[in-house]
């Protein structure tokens, strides 16, 4: 038997890429028995036929993570790209992608592209609301090819989950990471400034230098009703560590006296855009529980 990933899926057949190739496989019948579906993205053991060079899964490994859109295991990180300017980043939506990568156990990586149609302030301003909350931040450019190294860095021998609204450049990005992948980029006018998914199907797409990464951007549900407002806190790293010297236990960091994170924010160790964003979440998630 021999070791490999799967990296494609269609009906019922699936690619499983190992150090001897690629085969197309299928799944041992017992797995239907036990409910098991075998998973982009899960490591396996297949069995060779040397005949015809197909293969039947034998075994499929146990899963660190496993996304349901698009549905892949063993993701590990998300890549979350926002352009700096068309489309002007959404520091909102940024912030509820960064909630649902700690969801999914991701290590969430930041990518603010077209940094070539930005003045450096602009730049300076964004970088700071992000300043303290841990989040590894990559500034790029497809045009001026600044921050792609960084990139490729950042993606090799992990598997990456693109994220992000239409239109910021994450096919361009890709394009530019592996030429040979010639991801379909949409032209953001043609598009009348709204853009739409140009990229289609969910498989792996293996990078020359190691790694891989899953070809539909992720996290198409943004739903934040599993979190619990006493909760919300351990999603945003900067508040949940200036929420441990709160007056009390259960501060949601909202209207109570003697809350350390509303001071910090006055203080400016955590930014002001992130902490209402926080209180936005937290108002929708209690709107929420009232149904
Ligand atoms: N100026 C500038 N334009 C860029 C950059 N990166 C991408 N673009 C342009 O932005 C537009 C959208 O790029 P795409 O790569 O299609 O964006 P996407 O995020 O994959 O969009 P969807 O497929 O709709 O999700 C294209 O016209 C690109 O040429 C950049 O770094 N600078
Ligand atoms: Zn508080």
């Amino acid at each position: 038997m021999i070791e490999g990933i799967i990296i494609k899926g269609i009906g019922g057949l699936y690619y499983v890429d190992t150090d001897r190739g690629v085969f197309e496989c299928k799944a041992r019948g017992l797995f239907r028995k036990e409910k098991i579906k075998p998973l982009v993205g899960d490591n396996v053991l297949i069995d060779l036929n040397d005949i015809d060079n197909t293969g039947y899964i034998m075994e499929i490994k146990s899963r660190n993570t496993e996304l349901i859109r698009p549905p892949v295991a063993n993701v590990n990180q998300s890549i979350i790209v926002f352009s700096l300017k068309n489309p002007k980043p959404n520091l909102w939506l940024l912030d509820r992608f960064l909630i649902l990568s700690e969801k999914e156990k991701l290590n969430a990586i930041i990518v603010f592209n077209k940094i070539d149609l930005i003045s450096d302030d602009v730049l300076k301003y964004i970088l700071k609301i992000y300043e303290n909350t841990g989040y590894k931040i990559i500034k790029t450019s497809t045009k001026s090819k600044e921050g792609i190294n960084d990139l490729k860095e950042i993606l090799k021998d992990n598997i990456s989950v693109f994220a992000g609204p239409s239109g910021v450049g994450k096919s361009s990005l890709l394009n530019e990471i592996e030429p040979d992948l010639k991801l379909q980029t949409g032209d953001i006018s043609a598009k009348t400034k709204r853009g739409k998914h140009t990229t289609r199907s969910s498989s792996l797409l293996e990078l020359s230098f190691g790694g891989f990464v899953v070809d539909t951007p992720g996290f198409s549900s943004l739903d934040l009703s599993f979190i619990k407002e006493e909760n919300l806190e351990i999603f945003f790293p900067e508040i949940n560590e200036e929420s441990l010297y709160c007056k009390f236990n259960d501060c949601k960091h909202n209207k109570e006296p003697g809350c350390n994170v509303k001071k910090s924010v006055k203080e400016g160790k955590i930014s002001k855009e992130r902490y209402e964003n926080y209180l936005s979440f937290l108002s929708e998630i209690k709107k929420s529980r009232r149904y």
